[in-house]
């Protein structure tokens, strides 16, 4: 069988990208996206949303959910301060390869560590396995229907504290009408939407960001 598109990737970011230089990675990334095939990456119009909730916020420990190839993890981790964390999640295994040999490349691995597995299972082991107390960031992008009930785990795994920022992706686009609903109507957030475009289409999608009240 063909190579996966996760790989073309990959490929295409060996041969264009500067090691070591994350903004290269993320611009070949794009390059490719834009040009050749479509990938579910944040893109570049979220992109720079998420810079800005990112460096805004200046976190210590950050959680992503949704690795793919790593597009968005390059492009929070290149934003952190070299002690900080960032932990992702990435239910399958082929797209987790893929996207460590990317962050790798962008000269990330230091502040980064993918886990495999689902987040249900792994979000109550963050405290024990990695000797987190609370995540100061939490950038959701995988499963739409998981957002709701993981939002639910880290608040009941005692993961989030006052100042915690959710940022969650495809808010419209695919949607995820059961988070928007709970987190736009609870009085332990408050929560901002930010329009943007689907990524390198003109859909309409946006992003979620709300900020845990404790
Ligand atoms: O589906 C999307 N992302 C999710 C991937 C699987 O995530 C699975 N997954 C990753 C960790 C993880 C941990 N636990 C459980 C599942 C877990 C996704 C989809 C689209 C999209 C928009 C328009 C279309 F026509 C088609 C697709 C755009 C996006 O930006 C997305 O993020
Ligand atoms: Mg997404």
């Amino acid at each position: 069988t063909r190579i996966s598109r996760p790989e073309r990737i990959l490929a295409y970011v060996k041969k264009h990208a500067v090691p070591g230089d994350a903004e290269s990675v993320a611009n070949a990334i794009d390059a490719y996206c834009s040009g050749v095939e479509w990938a579910m990456n944040i893109g570049i119009d979220k992109g720079k949303i998420l810079d800005r909730v990112v460096s805004e916020t200046d976190p210590d420990t950050v959680l992503e959910l949704g690795t793919y190839c790593g597009y968005s993890t390059v492009r929070i981790g290149k934003l952190l301060r070299p002690e900080a964390r960032l932990i992702t999640i990435e239910m399958n295994p082929d797209y987790a390869k893929v996207a460590k040999q990317i962050i790798a490349l962008a000269g990330l691995d230091s502040k980064v560590e993918i886990l495999v597995g689902s987040s249900s299972e792994l979000i109550p082991q963050l405290k024990k396995k990695l000797d987190i107390k609370t995540l100061d960031l939490v950038f959701i992008d995988h499963w739409k229907e998981c957002y709701l009930p993981d939002t639910r785990c880290l608040e009941e795994s005692g993961l989030l504290h006052k100042g915690t920022v959710l940022l969650a992706d495809n808010v419209v686009c695919p949607g995820a009408p059961e988070y928007v609903k709970y987190i736009r109507n609870s009085s332990r957030y408050r929560s901002e939407y930010f329009s943007s475009r689907l990524e390198y289409l003109q859909v309409e999608d946006g992003l979620e960001k709300s900020v845990f009240l404790g």
